[in-house]
């Protein structure tokens, strides 16, 4: 049940800061006390988020609309569990490293749930949990890391411009031009702001 004004994105995508300690990597992590982002904050970093009907995504109009809005022509279906991924212990290990891509990372939760963590403008982690539901998008250039969350299991449509590029750069890769774009774009975007103000 969504609260009238509440944004019903909430009820399957949240996003926190997290706390510094080596445990699980599939526990929350959350500071004590909790410290919350909202989806407006993560669209600052460029994280854009949708709620969808995972139910219905094979006829879903919204779904179909927002793809041709953003040219995201390509789809594939991915589960991460043992039984369903191949060399599911290595790509869990290589998902949690630390790495930006040169294309945006595109997921749809069609089932289950998982931590896709991002970096915030001072390199503090913030981790977004998405549910049955969640759609996000991180941008070109933007460190992030996933991780399945305690209840091991995500079915997830990955959606792509064109023919798709999985390549993770971990990090460090600062000399990319993706790299470079995304941090005048979204990180070192108030000094040139500041800049365009005092030009005026
Ligand atoms: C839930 S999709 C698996 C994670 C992934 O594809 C990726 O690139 C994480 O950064
Ligand atoms: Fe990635």
């Amino acid at each position: 049940m969504v609260a009238p004004g509440q944004d019903s994105r909430e009820e399957v995508i949240q996003a926190w800061y997290m706390d510094d300690s080596d445990e699980d990597q599939r526990l929350p992590h959350h500071k004590d006390p909790k410290e919350f982002v909202s989806l407006d904050q993560l669209a600052e970093f460029g994280v854009l988020s949708w709620r969808l009907d995972a139910d219905n995504y094979e006829t879903d109009e919204e779904l179909k609309k927002l793809r041709e809005e953003r040219g995201y022509s390509y789809m594939d279906i991915i589960e991460v569990c043992p039984e369903k991924l191949p060399n599911y212990e290595e790509k869990i290990k290589n998902f949690f490293e630390e790495h930006l891509h040169t294309d945006e990372e595109i997921r749809y939760c069609l089932d289950g749930s998982g931590y896709f963590d991002v970096r915030d403008q001072n390199d503090s982690w913030i981790r977004v949990s998405v549910k049955k539901g969640g759609m996000i998008v991180l941008p070109a250039g933007m460190y992030h890391r996933f991780t399945l969350d305690s209840d091991n299991y995500i079915k997830a449509m990955r959606l792509f411009v064109g023919d798709p590029v999985w390549t993770p750069f971990n990090r460090p890769h600062d000399h990319l031009p993706e790299r470079m774009e995304y941090l005048k774009a979204f990180v070192h975007k108030e000094a040139g702001d500041h800049a365009v103000d005092a030009a005026a």
